[in-house]
Parts: structure tokens; C-alpha cells; sequence
């Protein structure tokens, strides 16, 4: 290893290496969670039609214009109109009809009268509902009283008063949510154009890992990175794919890898990146002899213009480069390799293998990396000030950027900024305080010391739900 990168240029580095993914068309409820790609436009009005916001009874306004109580305006009913119906009767001079939430305002009607200010033509007082269609079967016709005036388009919702035809209905780059999906559907899009999850394959290196479920024999450990990375990257929007722990051998691990690139936008392992005698994944990535996984040249890329018979979307989205190990100015996660590999240069993240360690890499790294593949922006989460609640003064590496686990209680009424309460040690081992933890607490790289009442960074992070 050569120099020390800070956490910011390694992220920059990574960020300057990926590229959005080509758009692809989806269902609409493939897409949740995606990025539209072009503005959709609505071909049809939102409502359609005009129609009714009530049960209750379509009437034309100077009929009801005196109606009290006392003095009722009495309207023929002249049918029924549901929701769903083509067929309406028209509405003349002294007459009303049945009229049902979101069904169609019938011609001649200019207002919706609640069936609770009228008798629901029953001859009696207010009525609370209205009878049911199969206990009239009639279709509600007879008499109607009406106690109460109604203003003109009172309870319609307009034609196109939601969105009008030929509007935009979503901007390119709306992030589509369950309220978007549902407009979506609402406008009569089946289908939506957007940058797909990416797929991610996730392996974990090191001969003492068995799968839970195993027994543990001598020295072996359960296999929690592959896990904790396949749900963190199913968390950031990914397609996960959980390989498992490879054993520590280079040539099976390079096979592995080769063998899961044809289903992966980007590829997470963990472990072996320290200098250990047998750190598997910097002896199988580095020093391709110029060659990277799946036989793709490692020349230098060449410069826009420069010569090249490919039709463009033939070439590779990014330059492809071989996968660089490196120590960053940061704890957990000193040691980290980062390269595209495969003739397409998908990026490989190579993280540590300590548990917080990987998972720390993983929100660091590799999920702002997954949200630009996917087009989402920001690609980093949010960070908010907090106060440090602790009992002892807490020293940090100096030189280095810590991120401690904490508890973050957002601030109370008339607070300014909220609390974080330290879990755990800073142990990159401690995967009991990680998953009791809601945040990431950040000590800056100057800072040795930190105390209670210092004012921090702090990250907070996915909640269990
Ligand atoms: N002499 C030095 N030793 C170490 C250094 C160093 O600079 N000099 N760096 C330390 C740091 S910092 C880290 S982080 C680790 C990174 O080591 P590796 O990436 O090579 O990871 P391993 O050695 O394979 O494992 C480390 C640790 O994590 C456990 N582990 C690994 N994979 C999993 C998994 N899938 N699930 C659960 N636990 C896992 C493994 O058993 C080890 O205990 O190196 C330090 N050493
Ligand atoms: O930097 Mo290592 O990632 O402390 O544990």
C-alpha cells in the first residue's frame, strides 16, 4: 500500500467511476423505488369525467335554491346513477337522481346534494344513508325531499381538475413511491421507463465461515457479513444476491466471482484485504498482469475521438481498471480495494472483513455508489448535528475519521439540535452494539477527544422496520 486516501477522495474516486444504468421498461410496480427516466404525460383528464364527491342526489340548483327543513323541495327521482355507468337520465326542471361517490354527474344536473340533507325519499325526517340499491330495485325512483340549498358545482370534482390532459403527470427523475405508482395507474400507465435496481453480488471470504444453521467446529465462525450486506443492499434499493463465504483459495475466488458477473451491476465481498498471510481477495484481484476478470484489457481508455469501431453502447459504460487496494484515513474500514472488473467494468468492492468494519464500507461506499447507479440523488444519507451524551471522555485515532455507533434522539420542543448516546465500544468486532445502534457518530480526523456536550456529525441510519 502506498499513500493513505481520505474517506471524501476514496468516495470521490468511487463516484467518478459509476455510471447511471441504461433505463429499461418496467410495471409499474417493478419500478417502485426507481427513477423515472423521461416525464410522463397524460393522454386522458384526471378525473375523466365530471362526477360525484357524495352519495346523494344530482339536482339542478334553482330547484333546491329555497330548500329548509321546514319548507322541503320536492323532486321527482328519476333513476339511479352508480359509479361505473354509461347510462344516465337526464336531469329536467324538478327532477333529481340517485347519484353514488364517483359516479358520473348526470346531463342536466348541476350539484350533489348529501343524501343526509334530504329525506332519502322516504318521506320522513333527515336521512342517514341511503336505501340499498337491492331493497329498490326501482332504481330510487319516486320523490326526493331536499332541506338544504346547494351552490353550483358544489360536490363535483371537475373534469381534469386533478391533472389536465397532455399535462405532465411526473417530471423525469421523480423517484417513483407507492403515491406515484398509484397516479400512474390512475393516468392508465401499465409500463414506466426507468433506471433498474441495480443487481448486486455479495460473497464473504475466509475458511473458518459456515452458514448459520451449522455448527460451529473448531475456530469457525458464522458467516454475518454476507447477510448483513445482502439486507443493507436490498435497504439501499438493490437487487441482492447472497453467494456466501468462499473459502480462502484465489483461484476459487476469482472462478466465483467470474462466474456471477454475467448477473451483476456491481459485486460487494468481504474480507481478506488486510495483509495476512491469507488475505484471499487482494492476492485474486490485484496484479492481473494487466488483465482484469473476464479477459478485459487493462490499456489506458482512450480519449474521446480517438479511434474506435464500436457502436457506443458496445463500449464500456466506464474505463475499465483493476481492482486497487488501498488504506484509508478512517476506523472501521481502514483497508479497502475498490476496481471495475469484467469486460463491461462492473465495480467490485472489496471491503474488510471485520463485521462493523464491512457494514460501515457498505454506507460509506457502496450504497451512494448503488443509489447513482440507480440515478437517486443525494447519493450520501443526510447527516444532522447532535450533542454527545456520555459518562467518560471518548479518544478517537488521531488522523483518522471514527465512526462511532450511537443512539440518536432527534432534538425536543424548542431544542436546537438532538442527542447521541454512544453503543458499545469502537471495536470493529462488536456486531451486539451495531445492531442496538440507529447512527453513525463522526469524529472528525483532527479531533483526539471527544466529551459530553460536543457538538458532532451524526448519521442516522435505516431502522429495523
Ligand atoms: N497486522 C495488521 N493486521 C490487521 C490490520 C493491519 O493494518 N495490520 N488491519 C486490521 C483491520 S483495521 C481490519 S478491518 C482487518 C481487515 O481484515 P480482512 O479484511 O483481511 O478480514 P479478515 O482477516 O478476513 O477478517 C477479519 C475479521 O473479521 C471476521 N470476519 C471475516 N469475514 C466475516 C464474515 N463474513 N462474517 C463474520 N465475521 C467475519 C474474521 O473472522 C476476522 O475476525 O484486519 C486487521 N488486521
Ligand atoms: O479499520 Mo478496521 O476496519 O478497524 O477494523
Amino acid at each position: 500500500m502506498s499513500r493513505t486516501w481520505s474517506v471524501d477522495e476514496h468516495l470521490a474516486d468511487v463516484l467518478r467511476s459509476v455510471r447511471p444504468l441504461d433505463p429499461i421498461e418496467l410495471h409499474l410496480l417493478d419500478a417502485q423505488g426507481c427513477v423515472l427516466v423521461e416525464d410522463v404525460l397524460v393522454a386522458t383528464p384526471l378525473p375523466p369525467f365530471d362526477n360525484s364527491s357524495m352519495d346523494g342526489y344530482a339536482v339542478r340548483v334553482a330547484d333546491v335554491e329555497k330548500a329548509s327543513e321546514a319548507d322541503p323541495a320536492v323532486l321527482e327521482v328519476v333513476g339511479d346513477v352508480a359509479a361505473g355507468t354509461g347510462r344516465m337520465p337526464k336531469i329536467g326542471p324538478g327532477q333529481a337522481a340517485r347519484v353514488m361517490t364517483g359516479a358520473p354527474l348526470p346531463p342536466g344536473a348541476e350539484a350533489v346534494v348529501p343524501v343526509e340533507w334530504t329525506d332519502g325519499g322516504t318521506g320522513g325526517g333527515p336521512a342517514d344513508t341511503m336505501a340499498a340499491h337491492s331493497a329498490d330495485p326501482s332504481g330510487g325512483t319516486g320523490e326526493v325531499r331536499v332541506h338544504r340549498p346547494v351552490t353550483a358545482r358544489q360536490y363535483v370534482r371537475d373534469k381534469g381538475g386533478d391533472i389536465r390532459a397532455g399535462a405532465v403527470a411526473l417530471e423525469a427523475g421523480t423517484v417513483l413511491g407507492p403515491a406515484q405508482i398509484g397516479l400512474l395507474a390512475a393516468v392508465g400507465c401499465e409500463t414506466v421507463t426507468v433506471r433498474p435496481r441495480p443487481r448486486v453480488v455479495v460473497l464473504s471470504t475466509g475458511s473458518e465461515l459456515v452458514r448459520p444453521g451449522s455448527p460451529l467446529g473448531p475456530g469457525q465462525i458464522h458467516d454475518s457479513n454476507s447477510y448483513a450486506l445482502t439486507a443493507a443492499a436490498r435497504a439501499a434499493g438493490a437487487i441482492a444476491y447472497r453467494v456466501g463465504a468462499v473459502a480462502d483459495d484465489a483461484e476459487t475466488l476469482r472462478t466465483v466471482i467470474e462466474d456471477q458477473l454475467v448477473r451483476a451491476d456491481a459485486v460487494v465481498t468481504s474480507g481478506g484485504v488486510s495483509v495476512g498471510a491469507y488475505d484471499v481477495v487482494k492476492e485474486a484481484l490485484s496484479d492481473l498482469d494487466g488483465t482484469v476478470l473476464g479477459g478485459a484489457d487493462l490499456t489506458e481508455p482512450e480519449e474521446p475521438g480517438e479511434s474506435s469501431d464500436a457502436p457506443e453502447h458496445e463500449k464500456p459504460a466506464a474505463p475499465v481498471r483493476s481492482v486497487e487496494f488501498r488504506r484509508l484515513a478512517m476506523q472501521p474500514g481502514k483497508p479497502q480495494g475498490f476496481g471495475l472488473v469484467g469486460p463491461e467494468g462492473i465495480p467490485l468492492f472489496a471491503l474488510p472483513g471485520n463485521p462493523v468494519s464491512s457494514y460501515v464500507s457498505f454506507e460509506l461506499f457502496v450504497r451512494p455508489a448503488l443509489r447513482a447507479l440507480m440515478g437517486l440523488a443525494p447519493v450520501s444519507r443526510p447527516t444532522v448535528r447532535a450533542r454527545l451524551e456520555c459518562e467518560e471522555p471518548i479518544g478517537s485515532p488521531a488522523g483518522k475519521r471514527q465512526f462511532l455507533r450511537g443512539r440518536y434522539e432527534p432534538p425536543g420542543e424548542g431544542e436546537r439540535i438532538g442527542t447521541v448516546r454512544p453503543v458499545g465500544g469502537a471495536g470493529s468486532h462488536l456486531l451486539g452494539s451495531l445492531a442496538r445502534a440507529d447512527a453513525l457518530i463522526v469524529v472528525p480526523e483532527r479531533t483526539t477527544e471527544v466529551a459530553r456536550g460536543d457538538e458532532l456529525d451524526v448519521v442516522p441510519l435505516d431502522g429495523a422496520d
